[in-house]
């Protein structure tokens, strides 16, 4: 269980996140929405401990380590001139992975095949379900994915939402994507966190079609900004 509890961050005069306060339970798949400088970005980093937040971080009320979290945020970057095993292989000796299991992690995320082509030939769904690998390389609990199908043609997309639905949900793992697809997000969230303005201002369980979540967006964004 990951709790954030009143989490804030100014940078200048400029305030990015006001009092975050969240539990996110394993097993659980959230959908983090907002819209675009809503702060979903910075609360990742501040979660991955890139920033510098007044508040606290705790994983079953221990102050949490960076070790129990995989990230992808932004674009995964990767040696180009290295195939897609070699950079999984680096990546485990940097985090000092002893006998990483790099085979199951290609073939989680479809790419064993490919495991042989260079980074640079790999076509941009190859290289986010790569940097999802990457992520979920190691002992991590939670995994933090911001935006993993941007610019992912609807194969791409639906290759992003068979893996994390059915191949790395699973009740050791606590999973938060980020993402303006709603279609996706009401396609493989369990659990909906609004972001405005850095607040979060609504927290649902999701019971939505796309349709609905479209129209719950819309009001929540365009309603209050008190946060929960
Ligand atoms: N290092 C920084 N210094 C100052 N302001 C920052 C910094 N990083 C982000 N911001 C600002 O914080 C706000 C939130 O940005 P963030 O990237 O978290 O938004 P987001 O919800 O992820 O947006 P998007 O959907 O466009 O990715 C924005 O106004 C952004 O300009």
């Amino acid at each position: 269980m990951l709790q954030v509890n009143n989490v804030n961050l100014e940078v200048g005069n400029a305030v990015l996140l006001h009092n975050i306060n969240i539990t996110l339970e394993l097993g659980k798949i959230y959908g983090v929405l907002g819209s675009n400088g809503a702060g979903k970005t910075t609360m990742f980093k501040s979660m991955l401990g890139l920033t510098d937040f007044t508040g606290e971080i705790l994983s079953d009320n221990q102050p949490v380590s960076s070790r129990l979290f995989g990230s992808l945020i932004e674009y995964p970057a990767f040696y180009p001139k290295l195939t897609a095993e070699e950079n999984l292989r680096l990546h485990a000796k940097y985090l000092q992975i002893n006998n990483p299991d790099i085979r199951t992690a290609l073939e989680q995320v479809n790419l064993w095949e490919a495991r042989n082509k260079l980074f640079s030939q790999l076509s941009l769904g190859m290289r986010q379900r790569l940097g999802i690998a990457r992520a979920f390389l190691g002992n991590v609990t939670y995994l933090l994915l911001d935006e993993p199908t941007n610019g992912l043609d609807p194969m791409g997309i639906k290759e992003i939402r068979l893996l994390l639905k059915e191949r790395l949900k699973s009740p050791n793992h606590c999973i938060l994507v980020s993402s303006h697809n709603l279609t996706e997000i009401a396609a493989i969230t369990d659990c909906l966190i609004f972001i405005k303005n850095g607040r979060i201002v609504e927290i649902l369980e999701n019971s939505y079609n796309e349709q609905e979540l479209e129209a719950l967006y819309e009001k929540i964004m365009t309603s209050s900004e008190e946060g929960v």
